[in-house]
C-alpha cells in the first residue's frame, strides 16, 4: 500500500500551437497516508494538472514523483495501470458515469477484466450501501439526483479498495447542501475507511474543514498549511 507520495521538483508544461504553458513549475509536496488535503487556487492555477500527475494519469515533462520512495511513471504502460488500480481512485465534478449501464454496472465497470480476491457484485453492492445507495442499485445515472450520481461515482472510485482518493471538484456540479453532503462522506471513508483523500475545490468553506490547505498560483504553491484536524 502507498503511504507515501513525493514530489520533487516536478514542472509540466503542455506545447501546442506553437504555445507553451508551464501548467506546474518546480513543485516539491509531500503526501502521507489518511491526510484529508484542499486543493485551492484561482482557475488555471494548475490543480488539476497537479491531481493528475499525482494520480499517474499524466507524466511531468521533468522532475519526480515517487510512491514509498518508487517512481512509476518511467515502467510500462500495463504496471502503470496495475498500479492506478491497485492504489487510486478518482471522482470528477462531471460523475463521468456510463448512461447505459445501472448504478451497480457502473460501479462494477474498473473491475471487468481485473482478477480481484474478492467477490466482485457483493463488493460492489457493499460499496453502494457504503455511499447510502442500497435502494438505486438498478438505477439509470438519468434516474439519479446530481448527489446520488456523484454518490455512484465514489462508490466506483473505492470498489477497488483504493488508498488514495484523489477529487477534482466533487461538488463543483452541486447544490451547497448536497456538495456538503458529498463532502462529509469523504470525509468519513478518510476517518472510517481510512482513504487518504485530495481534493480540488472553489469552496472556501469547504477546504477550510480541511486537514491540509495547498493553495497553487499561476503554477506554483503558494501556502501549504497543516490545521489541527478540521471539523
Ligand atoms: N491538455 C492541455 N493542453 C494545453 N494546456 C493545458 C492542458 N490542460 C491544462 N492546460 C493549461 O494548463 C494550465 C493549468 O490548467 P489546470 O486545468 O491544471 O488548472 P486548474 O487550476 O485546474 O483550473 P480550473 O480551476 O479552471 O479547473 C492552464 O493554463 C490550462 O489552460
Amino acid at each position: 500500500m502507498v503511504t507515501e507520495i513525493q514530489l520533487i521538483g516536478v514542472n509540466k508544461e503542455y506545447k501546442g500551437d506553437g504555445t507553451v504553458t508551464d501548467a506546474l513549475k518546480d513543485i516539491h509536496l509531500n503526501f502521507h497516508q489518511q491526510e484529508f488535503t484542499a486543493i485551492v487556487g484561482p482557475s488555471g492555477s494548475g490543480k488539476s494538472t497537479l491531481l493528475n500527475l499525482i494520480g499517474t494519469l499524466d507524466k511531468p515533462s521533468s522532475g519526480k514523483i515517487l510512491y514509498n520512495k518508487e517512481e512509476i511513471m518511467n515502467k510500462g504502460a500495463n504496471k502503470i495501470a496495475d498500479f492506478r488500480f491497485s492504489n487510486i481512485g478518482f471522482i470528477f465534478q462531471q460523475f463521468h458515469l456510463l448512461p447505459t449501464l445501472t448504478a451497480l454496472e457502473n460501479v462494477l465497470s474498473p473491475l471487468f477484466s481485473r482478477r480481484v480476491s474478492f467477490n466482485k457484485k457483493e463488493r460492489a453492492q457493499e460499496v453502494l450501501k457504503r455511499v447510502g445507495l442500497a435502494n438505486k442499485m438498478d438505477a439509470l445515472p438519468s434516474q439519479l439526483s446530481g448527489g446520488e450520481q456523484q454518490r455512484v461515482a465514489i462508490a466506483r472510485a473505492i470498489v477497488h479498495k483504493p488508498s488514495w482518493l484523489l477529487a477534482d471538484e466533487p461538488t463543483g456540479n452541486l447544490d451547497t447542501e448536497t456538495g456538503k453532503r458529498i463532502y462529509e462522506l469523504l470525509k468519513e471513508l478518510n476517518e472510517q475507511d481510512g482513504c487518504s483523500v485530495l481534493f480540488v475545490t472553489h469552496d472556501p468553506n469547504l477546504a477550510a474543514n480541511a486537514n491540509r490547505i495547498i493553495t497553487i498560483k499561476d503554477g506554483t504553491v503558494i501556502s501549504d498549511e497543516c490545521q489541527g484536524g478540521g471539523t
